[in-house]
């Protein structure tokens, strides 16, 4: 890709941008921010390490939306993290109104662009720029399910002593207390986890997974995690910038698919050069499916707060 612009330069957005340049997933970064010299200072800081790393990618910062133009992909991390005790819920007001003005000004200068949200609750604000921006489900989607699925995998890697290279785990539903963690579609090596581990181990991977990242909030306490997220927004963009068709977990706007529609939540997904090209609808038993639909009337529930 040649420009990916990076809107919110706080924890997560100079993690990306520091995994993008260090892969060289494209030529050119912009850092917005809203803080006067902040992204300006980030591209920088960033830059100087490109003779260690030794990487070409060039990197700039901006206080002014308009310098998003002409990107590929714009990555959304701009608004508030949720504080210890709250939900990812409880900054939905806050950060609605961040997301709005992004929008805008990417149909105004940048109107071809894909974008990944972060920014939390991740599934409502994807499924907001999707109705706001009326593009096409393939240029509009999140990150949440890479970086649950990440978790669930180091969980069980640190149970089981299993090298991680071997664990693929799979969380799908809202990035909330509601997500699914698929026990039955995570293996070691092609063998399900269920071969190695008892229920109530499983159970307590699964629950420590729902509250992955509030148990980095409870620990840290003044912001929530980074440096995992960057990492799984890192691997999206690098499936789609060089085109794998590689299968992820994403929140997707949903066409029918699992007997849901006009709803954005975690799914597997194919990603290549076009973006999220494919939903992939998985078979699920009566107790996942049930799962499933109470994360989505989850997610529902915060959507009917867009309405109204
Ligand atoms: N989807 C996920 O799995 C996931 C994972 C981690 C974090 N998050 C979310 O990502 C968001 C960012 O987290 P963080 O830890 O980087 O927070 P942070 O406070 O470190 O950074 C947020 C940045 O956004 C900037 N900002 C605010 N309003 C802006 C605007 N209108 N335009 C441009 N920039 C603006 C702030 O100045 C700040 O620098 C939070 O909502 C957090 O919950 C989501
Ligand atoms: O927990 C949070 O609020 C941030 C993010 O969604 C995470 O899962 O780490």
């Amino acid at each position: 890709m040649k420009k990916i612009t990076i809107v919110g330069s706080g924890r997560v957005g100079e993690s990306t941008a520091h995994n993008l340049a260090k892969a060289e997933l494209c030529r050119e970064i912009m850092l917005i921010d809203i803080k006067e010299g902040m992204p300006q200072g980030t591209a920088l800081d960033i830059q100087e390490s490109a003779p260690i790393f030794e990487f070409d990618t060039k990197l700039s910062g901006s206080n002014d939306l308009a310098a998003m133009a002409d990107s590929q992909m714009v990555i959304v991390t701009a608004g508030v993290p949720r504080k210890p005790g709250m939900s990812r819920s409880d900054v939905l007001d806050t950060n609605l109104a961040v997301i709005d003005g992004i929008v805008d000004a990417m149909l105004k200068v940048a109107p071809q662009a894909m974008l990944l949200m972060v920014t939390n609750p991740v599934d409502v604000l994807t499924y907001a720029v999707a109705k706001r921006s009326r593009w096409p489900r393939n240029r509009v989607f999140g990150m949440a399910g890479v970086l649950d699925s990440a978790r669930m995998a180091s969980f069980i890697a640190m149970e089981t002593g299993f090298s991680v290279k071997d664990i693929s785990a799979m969380v799908l539903g809202g990035h909330g207390d509601t997500m699914v963690p698929m026990t039955r579609y995570t293996t070691i090596n092609g063998i399900p986890i269920a071969h190695f581990m008892s229920d109530d181990r499983i159970e307590r991977i699964v629950k420590r997974t729902r509250e992955g990242g509030a148990e980095i909030l409870s620990l840290r306490k003044t912001g929530s995690a980074y440096d995992a997220p960057a990492a799984a927004v890192a691997s999206m963009v690098d499936a789609i910038s060089r085109n794998r068709r590689q299968i992820l977990p994403a929140v997707a706007m949903l066409e029918g698919e699992y007997g849901l529609e006009d709803i954005c939540m975690g799914v597997p997904v194919v990603f290549g050069e076009r973006g999220l090209e494919r939903v992939i609808e998985l078979p699920l038993s009566d107790a996942e499916a049930e799962e499933f639909r109470r994360s989505a009337e989850h997610v529902r529930a915060d959507l009917a707060r867009l309405r109204g």
